[in-house]
């Protein structure tokens, strides 16, 4: 949810009892923007993102480091373009309008956890096409579940970033690149940082099954939708508790 969210506001994991974690979520702005938040597009002012007035050295410092990696999500479609044997620019129409989301995490630490229910994010995968996820060095938390169903941490690596694969990207190559389940819990004793930037496809992208990633030994897995109704449903299923 744009904004601030609270502790236990979401809840990732439909068996779970709300996510431990509290966070500031934003997206893309122009950062010559005199007047903050609000952008004029088409004679049309549109609001953006509400920063704290608290902090005003943030808005600049979050909004360089988006710009940075939300770059890398760019690069990674044409990537996945030529692997799946397609032009490279193949992606480019269905995503060359999205904004990304990035998100400022803050996992408060969890040692004696009493309720397995409540952990930092509950099992999930990611909505959009990629996240490009830093994690606080030093702190284990991230868990990701393999194909034999077993959790495997994803520790930390400094000076590196975890990449997951999401939901709107397994829908368009029909489950040929799967969307990773992960979860994090916080045990460490001190409170932990991430921060996930969410590349997406565009809001009215549909996501039809490619070319070629659909055939007798591999039918239709998914009915088609559009990004905008994808990430629509997800956003109901989390924050309706
Ligand atoms: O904090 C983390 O390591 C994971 C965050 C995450 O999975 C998410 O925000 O979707
Ligand atoms: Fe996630």
């Amino acid at each position: 949810m744009m904004g601030y969210s609270a502790l236990l506001s979401g809840n990732n994991d439909p068996n779970g009892g709300g996510d431990f974690q509290e966070g500031f979520e934003f997206t893309g702005e122009p950062l010559n923007l005199l007047d903050h938040g609000v952008v004029s597009e088409n004679g049309h002012s549109i609001g953006l993102n509400t920063w704290p007035p608290e902090l005003p050295k943030f808005r600049e410092a979050a909004l360089r480091y988006y710009e940075a990696v939300a770059n890398i999500g760019k690069v990674l479609f044409p990537i996945f373009a030529l692997a799946l044997d397609l032009e490279e620019d193949f992606f480019e129409e269905k995503t060359n309008n999205a904004a990304a989301l990035m998100r400022t995490l803050r996992y408060p630490p969890q040692e004696d956890v009493t309720d397995d229910h409540i952990i930092g994010i509950g099992a999930h995968s990611d909505w959009e096409c990629f996240t490009i996820l830093w994690q606080e060095p030093g702190i284990q938390a991230l868990q990701v579940l393999n194909s034999e169903k077993e959790w495997i941490n994803a520790p930390p690596i400094p000076g590196t970033f975890v990449i997951n694969l999401g939901d709107q990207f397994a829908r368009w190559t029909n489950g040929i690149f799967k969307s990773t389940v992960h979860r994090a819990i916080n045990r460490s004793g001190v409170c932990r940082y991430s921060i996930p930037l969410f590349v997406g496809a565009n809001w009215d992208a549909k996501l039809e099954h490619i070319p070629g990633c659909v055939s007798p030994d591999r039918p239709l897995q998914y009915e088609i939708i559009t990004a905008g109704e994808y990430v629509k449903t997800k956003l109901a299923e989390t924050y309706s508790h």
